[in-house]
């Protein structure tokens, strides 16, 4: 599965910790992250990950083209519901693509524990099915 794994930045150190204490199961996919979430993830936790641009400079519509070509199976964004971000519209986009391609998605941790335990599960399965994938 190709799971993208994003965080603003006061979230940056809670998406560390949950990666490395989910790094077994992570490490069996393909990861992809915005520019700045994906280095510290490669340094905190060893874990390989594709990085695209920071989110401000078109990261998060990177990841939205890959949803629209049906190229993304999970998003794990931690996002901070307490700071403005500039690239708002952007993040709207992304959490937009998300639903209208019903590509599983968490905002915040609790949500990326049941969707991380439930790919173990293979209740995410369906994503493999032909018509889903290119
Ligand atoms: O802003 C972000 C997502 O909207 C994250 O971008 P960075 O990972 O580059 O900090």
């Amino acid at each position: 599965m190709n799971i993208a794994l994003v965080a603003h930045d006061r979230k940056k150190d809670d998406l560390i910790q949950f990666a490395l204490a989910y790094k077994p199961i992570l490490a069996k996919h393909q990861l992809y992250a915005t520019g700045t979430t994906g280095s510290r993830l490669v340094e905190g936790t060893g874990l390989s990950v594709h990085r695209f641009q920071s989110g401000p400079l078109g990261g998060d519509q990177q990841i939205g083209a890959m949803i629209a070509q049906n190229e993304m199976d999970m998003i794990i964004f931690f996002r901070d519901p307490l700071t403005a971000q500039p690239h708002e519209p952007d993040v709207t986009a992304l959490i937009r693509l998300c639903d209208v391609y019903q590509i599983p998605l968490a905002t915040n941790m609790g949500t990326a524990e049941v969707l991380l335990k439930g790919l173990e599960n293979g209740l995410v399965d369906w994503r493999l099915l032909s018509d889903r994938r290119k």
